[in-house]
């Protein structure tokens, strides 16, 4: 994989070089309604080149489906755009999936950028080319593995980010720490929510050497679904009863790092005071979910649907400790039930 992440004035400077070189025959901006609002004037202000349209989505988890997409193509047609035209995606993981999904199928792929403008996609989703949508509720089961040309990352506009959606993006740096730099788990449990530049681009550097050694997930990629199996599932669970209060991407994540934290203590030989450093840590920032008893087999029908099963078998990705992940392992439903009583008597 081709190094493709690039900060502030370099990566600015990168990006017109990219255009310029580029000779593409058309550039669409994709945003939704908000990064309109708040992050297309301060993205213009520092790009010289001519903008042929702007495509804009409606906002959220909701929208991230074939319906959006099929306004995205049909806006994309429309624009006249081909095969050497190039979507730049200006927003958070919902508009980066899935216009990193769109433009990866549109006439077979045209080539597309992104530009996060939250923390989660800072770090995590603009980086390293898994791009999708959901299909019903559930997550990401229709999509493709296809590298942005390029990934801008810009702080400003982390300046009109709810602060909701900011802790929503900690979760999963502090999924970069615990399975894989302890280092970087450390920074985060003693700095809390003051992270800086150097923070960030630690975290997104995290993802960027697994996802070099591993584009397709074939091994150790597997080790960024770390709190994702149950995680996925509950978001799934959140996103299907409406009656439900909304759970954001990373909410989701931080239960499902403690219940796999919990798992990890049971099967893979994390110790009971990681396993309550985690705990603590994360309940510092995210309010623990009410499950009811009766949901939890619920879960574990949704888990039949990620994307690291095999032979029908539910593989976890858990802890042998603080900065060290292992793939593929077992467990069983009983462990699962333990999980969720822990979880919630904690
Ligand atoms: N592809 C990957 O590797 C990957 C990794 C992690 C997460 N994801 C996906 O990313 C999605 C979550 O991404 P997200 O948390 O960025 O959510 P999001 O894209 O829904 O953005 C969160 C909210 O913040 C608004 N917003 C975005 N930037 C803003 C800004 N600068 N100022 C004000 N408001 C702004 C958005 O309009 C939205 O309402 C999920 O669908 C998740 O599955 C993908
Ligand atoms: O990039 C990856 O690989 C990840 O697993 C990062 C996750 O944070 C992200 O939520 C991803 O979209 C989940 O992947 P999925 O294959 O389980 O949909
Ligand atoms: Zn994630």
């Amino acid at each position: 994989m081709q190094k493709n992440v690039y900060f502030e004035t370099l990566g600015t400077a990168s990006l017109n070089q990219l255009v310029q070189n580029g000779n593409y025959s058309k550039i669409i901006v994709l945003v939704d309604e908000n990064t309109h609002e708040k992050c297309l004037d301060k993205f213009m202000e520092r790009t010289p080149f001519t903008i042929d349209g702007i495509i804009t989505i409606k906002p959220g988890e909701e929208h991230k489906n074939i319906t959006t997409c099929n306004m995205v193509w049909q806006s994309l047609a429309d624009f006249g755009c081909d095969r050497k035209s190039l979507l730049i995606n200006l927003g958070g993981g919902v508009v980066t999936d899935l216009g990193g999904f769109t433009a990866s199928t549109f006439k077979r792929g045209m080539d597309f950028v992104n530009v996060p403008t939250t923390l989660l996609s800072m770090v995590d989703a603009a980086i390293g080319g898994k791009t999708g949508i959901d299909f019903g509720v559930l997550k990401n089961q229709i999509g493709t593995i296809t590298q942005p040309k390029l990934v801008l990352i810009l702080q400003t506009f982390l300046e009109t980010l709810e602060k909701r959606q900011f802790v929503s993006g900690y979760a999963e740096m502090l999924k970069h720490g615990l399975i894989a730099k302890h280092a970087h788990w450390e920074t985060l449990k003693q700095k809390q929510l003051e992270i800086d530049a150097d923070d960030i681009e630690a975290s997104s550097q995290v993802k960027v050497g697994i996802v070099e050694q591993d584009p397709y997930e074939m091994g150790v990629r597997k080790k960024l679904n770390f709190g994702h199996t149950l995680g996925h599932a509950i978001e799934s669970y959140y996103l299907e009863h409406l009656t439900k209060p909304t759970l954001l991407h990373g909410e989701a994540i931080a239960a499902g790092m403690i219940l796999e934290g919990y798992l990890s203590h049971k099967v893979s030989g994390l110790s009971k005071v990681s396993l309550d450093e985690i705990n603590k840590v994360v309940s510092a920032h995210f309010d623990k979910i009410d499950f009811e008893k009766d949901e939890i087999p619920i879960f574990i029908d949704l888990m039949k649907h990620d994307k690291k099963n095999t032979h029908g078998n539910i593989n976890f990705v858990l802890l042998r400790e603080i900065g060290n992940a292992v793939i593929d392992c077992k467990v069983s439903e009983k462990e699962i039930q333990e999980a969720f009583s822990y979880y919630m008597d904690r």
